[in-house]
């Protein structure tokens, strides 16, 4: 080898390698005065990857001895034998230290995690072994040498009603077909109870194959947090069963401070109320706002305002138009809360008082609606009188006349055909009133034969055109009972309702005393009052 250059001696490659030959002369085989290069052959690995090189020395005033090549081409293997060795023992130390570490840090976090009323399981999937951490077996009640590690064993302590389903979902996430494995369920305990548990785990080797090999999991008792869970559900059961059950709509409404609204909480009631579902009252107001009578609306949203404005309990009634209930009346009570971003929170309810409302009508005008003749009473018609007097009083608009209207012999055709007929000529002389009326008039039955008219705004003479109105319509259309006509006049009294009087009995009165003139000069006539 001497004379030939150190890259033709070791190759190019071992050359890039070994840094030691950077310092020499690649064509001169001296390495120092005292040092010459003898040989040098790479090391390479068993899979042939450059290992390094043999570089053989011998001193400069040493007799040279060649080397045999059996020698020379032998010493590499063996070389690269002890070297890969030597690497493969410092590999498995640096396993070891890595395991070591791993190991601590596994019992650290065990440790921790069973601090927190968490079980620890670590199963190998092919062998079926599973091994259970101490504080998993206290969950169950077991002692630490009490548990087998065999997975069918473990299967037995699933409730039957579980078993499928956890073995289904294992089985899934086994076949990739999810993250991780996460099941709650119940597992029975030494004592033969049951406790609720929420295990989790993950695959943490799989084969090249993508059979699984190992699986690492915890299990957390949750038998507690189950009951819990289950009492808050039967206590949410509970309330809605109850706003579900009770007649109306139970709900939860709120009003930001920019104005956006929303139904947060409506129970079953709504399909009645407002023949919507829960949903659609979620969605949004307008729904409802729709819904509401148009005439009624404006009312509505005040009262909404109002309460929000000044915390004050909603109580409203107003009328809706449903698509198959029709126009029904509705009430809402609400209690309002201010929240502490300006929110404002009502709890209320709402029913239909449609009924209610119905019999307070007819109360009403049992109250104020005579019986025989349907129009106003005395009280009625006294009331409408005062509320004209003291419009007058206050100078808003012209006076008014009243007229005093008395049908004439009333008590000879009584007597002469009976009661009942006597009753149809009172009806029909309130019809022929009632069809003489414009909107602002009104009429009321003030005695046994004795109506009243109120014609706002109107003068002597337009009371007296009106009266004369009157007169000829009961010459023109008189009674007819069972085919037997029944002529009846009526006197009329005409009296102007003056701001100065003190009462709507005295207004009244003056067109009375003007009747009595009337029926003095004769009846069927229409006299006014001496001073209007
Ligand atoms: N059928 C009927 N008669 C009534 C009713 N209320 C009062 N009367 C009768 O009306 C009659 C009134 O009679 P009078 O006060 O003498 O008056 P009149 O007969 O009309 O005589 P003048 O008013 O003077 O023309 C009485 O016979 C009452 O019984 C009623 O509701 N129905």
């Amino acid at each position: 080898m001497l004379g030939r250059s150190t890259e033709e001696i070791v190759g190019a490659d071992v050359l890039l390698e070994a840094s030691v030959f950077r310092q020499t002369s690649p064509d001169n085989t001296m390495l120092t005065p005292q040092l010459c290069l003898m040989g040098c052959v790479p090391v390479r690995r068993a899979g042939q990857s450059l290992l390094g090189g043999l570089i053989l020395l011998q001193r400069a005033d040493h007799a040279y001895t060649r080397l045999p090549e059996q020698v020379l081409s032998e010493l590499p293997g063996m070389i690269s034998t002890i070297a890969e060795y030597r690497a493969d023992q410092k590999k498995i130390q640096v396993a070891h230290d890595i395991s070591r570490k791993s190991h601590a840090n596994m019992m650290r976090m065990a440790l921790a995690i069973e601090g927190s009323a968490t079980g620890i399981w670590d199963r190998d999937i092919q062998s079926g072994e599973i091994h259970y951490s101490p504080g998993w077996k206290a969950i169950l009640g077991y002692a630490d040498n009490e548990v087998s590690n065999r997975i069918e064993d473990s299967y037995t302590r699933l409730h039957p009603e579980d078993r499928a389903y956890v073995q289904d979902t294992m089985q899934a996430h086994f076949e990739g077909k999810t993250e991780s494995y996460v099941v709650e369920h119940r597992v029975r305990c030494k004592d033969g109870s049951y406790k609720w548990i929420s295990s989790r785990g993950k695959v943490v080797s799989r084969a090249e194959d993508g059979k699984p090999l190992r699986m690492l999991g915890t299990t957390t008792d949750i038998t507690t947090m189950r009951a819990l869970s289950e009492r808050l559900q039967q206590s949410v059961d509970l309330v809605t069963c109850l706003t579900n059950e009770v007649p109306g709509l139970a709900y939860q409404y709120r009003m930001q401070p920019d104005g956006k609204e929303c139904f947060s909480y409506v129970s079953e009631g709504i399909r009645d109320i407002y023949e919507l579902t829960p949903a659609q009252m979620k969605e949004c107001v307008d729904v409802i706002h729709a819904r509401i009578h148009a005439e009624d609306f404006p009312a509505y949203r005040a009262a909404i305002l109002t309460s929000s404005s000044r915390l004050e309990h909603l109580h409203h009634e107003y009328r809706v138009n449903l698509p198959q209930q029709g126009m029904r009346w509705r009430q809402m009570d609400a209690r309002p809360r201010r929240l502490p971003d300006g929110e404002t929170l009502w709890h209320g309810f709402i029913t239909d008082v449609t009924e209610r409302k119905r019999i307070e009508q007819e109360l009403q005008e049992l109250a104020t609606i005579d019986f025989l003749t349907q129009i106003p009473n005395r009280r009625s018609f006294m009331g409408r009188m005062e509320e004209e007097l003291a419009r007058i009083q206050r100078g808003a608009g012209k006076a008014s006349a009243v007229l005093m209207c008395d049908l004439d012999n009333f008590k000879i055709i009584n007597d002469t055909h009976g009661h009942a007929v006597g009753d149809l000529v009172l009806r029909h002389f309130a019809h022929i009133l009632d069809d003489e009326l414009r909107k602002t008039d009104y009429a009321g039955r003030v005695g046994g034969e004795e109506f009243a008219v109120v014609l706002a705004g109107a003068n002597v003479s337009e009371a007296t055109v009106f009266a004369q109105r009157v007169q000829k319509q009961m010459r023109e259309t008189p009674v007819n009972a069972n085919g037997q006509i029944i002529p009846v006049t009526v006197s009329i009294g005409i009296a102007v309702m003056q701001a100065s009087d003190i009462d709507a009995d005295v207004s009244l009165s003056r067109s009375d005393m003007a009747l009595y003139q009337a029926k003095e000069n004769g009846r069927n006539r229409i006299i006014v009052a001496v001073d209007g």
